[in-house]
């Protein structure tokens, strides 16, 4: 039995570092995530005049001093990276204060829309303008508090919006009612909620409406749990190689929904074990076909694609449209990288369906999207000969995950 310890959650980390920020107090973050995302986080506060205090070695513990009355600098321009959560968390803790920001990104990320986003917080009278195309980073917040009031939000396309609106509404003077339709990947909604309520604020939710009080953030000594999407890699790795693996710090009370995965890996035969505080799969030898939607846990779809072939049956994966416009178009990038293994797949707007089949070794194309680098780092345990045409694209979630996955399951195929 193999037992690994994995880097903080990106999204937990996200979260807390807003959190602290905004909170009245000294929070003290335990174990968070020092990766690309997180790192851009951290920047963009210690750019509006935050005090972020940071190891730069993982699992060192940050301290963040909050500032409830919002940014000390009155002018910054904030660099996002490839980091969504950057650039659809941090306009709304600007909008509470005052001054004048400016976001930008990657190409990358400049292209992933937040539309929903900019119309919501132009709504709470917020100004805000973008430089280039409507919708899309750059932008420019010029900010001088908020009201609050009510909202109505389209969620199809990202949770994030709504998590960015969540956060802000303890900031505004009124508090918010947001009311949401279309809402995708539930679960980080949750995490949201589960994490304002840690830094004593309580959401309501009525339907598909939530109601958010004013009155601040408190600060609080906060556990980052490890990253469940990254957990996905290992937990899908036993199932292939019909070894066993325990991921501690991932149990039955942990806050991601990506941890759901392996519910889906039960499904196709492999036995879990999901305990207190740890999760243990162990492969069988079976490998089942499976329908499944991955609506709430799209993150992991690349990575049940990446163990697809393996399994006596199609897999069909659905209701994953907007995996489209993540680091990649997930649903194409997939089915191309099955292709050049040789594996028959069939994609819709929102689906993809792979065909039983034996990879062999190709290029995957990483199209600088991390989760195509690990998933088919999994494909690559089975399949000699696969090579990664940009293996350190891994940085934007798990800098070292190309070391921690070798050391677990050993070199690829036909490599040891
Ligand atoms: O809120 C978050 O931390 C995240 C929400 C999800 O995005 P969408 O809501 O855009 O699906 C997920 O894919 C992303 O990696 C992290
Ligand atoms: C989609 C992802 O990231 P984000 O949207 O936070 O950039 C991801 O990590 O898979």
């Amino acid at each position: 039995m193999t037992t690994v310890s994995l880097p903080g959650s990106k999204s937990v980390t996200a979260r807390a570092l807003f959190l602290a920020a905004a909170a009245d107090g000294v929070t003290t973050l335990r174990r968070p995530l020092l990766a690309d995302d997180t790192d851009a986080f951290a920047e963009g506060l210690e750019r509006l005049g935050y005090l972020v205090e940071r190891g730069d070695r993982d699992g060192e513990d940050w301290r963040i001093t909050g500032r409830p009355a919002g940014p000390a600098a009155e002018r910054a321009d904030i660099m996002c990276r490839d980091g969504a959560t950057v650039a659809r968390f941090l306009p709304g803790l600007v909008a509470a204060g005052r001054g004048e920001y400016r976001f930008d990104a990657s190409d990358q990320l400049r292209r992933r829309p937040l539309g929903p986003l900019v119309t919501a917080l132009r709504e709470l009278g917020v100004r805000v303008e973008c430089e280039e195309a409507e919708g899309h980073l750059p932008l420019r917040v010029v900010a001088d508090g908020v009201k609050g009031g009510e909202l109505e939000l389209d969620a199809g396309l990202s949770s994030q919006y709504l998590t960015a609106l969540l956060l802000l509404g303890p900031l505004t003077e009124e508090g918010l009612r947001i009311t949401v339709t279309g809402l995708v990947s539930v679960p980080y909604v949750e995490i949201t909620i589960a994490m304002m309520r840690s830094f004593g604020v309580d959401v309501e939710r009525e339907g598909d409406t939530f109601v958010v009080p004013p009155g601040g953030y408190r600060a609080t000594d906060y556990p980052v749990e490890p990253d469940a999407s990254t957990a996905s890699y290992f937990f899908a790795a036993a199932a292939l190689t019909g070894r066993e693996v325990t991921v501690p710090g991932l149990g039955r009370h942990a806050l991601q929904g990506d941890l759901r995965f392996v519910d889906i890996l039960r499904e196709m035969g492999a036995e879990v074990t999901v305990g207190e505080d740890a999760t243990t799969v162990r492969g069988t030898g079976t490998l089942r076909g499976v329908t499944v939607t991955m609506r709430d846990i799209s993150d992991t779809m690349p990575t049940l694609a990446a163990i697809a072939p393996f399994a006596d049956g199609p897999v069909r994966i659905e209701d994953v449209y907007n995996t489209r416009i993540k680091e990649s178009d997930r649903l194409d990038a997939c089915a191309d990288n099955l292709g050049r293994l040789g594996i028959r797949t069939a994609t819709g707007r929102d689906w993809l369906e792979i065909h039983p089949g034996t990879p062999v070794g190709a290029e995957i194309g990483c199209r600088r999207d991390h989760r195509m680098a690990m998933s088919f780092s999994v494909t690559a345990l089975r399949t000699p000969g696969i090579t990664l045409d940009d293996p350190d694209c891994v940085k934007k979630t798990f800098p070292d995950f190309h070391r921690v996955f070798a050391e677990v399951w050993g070199p690829p195929a036909g490599t040891a």
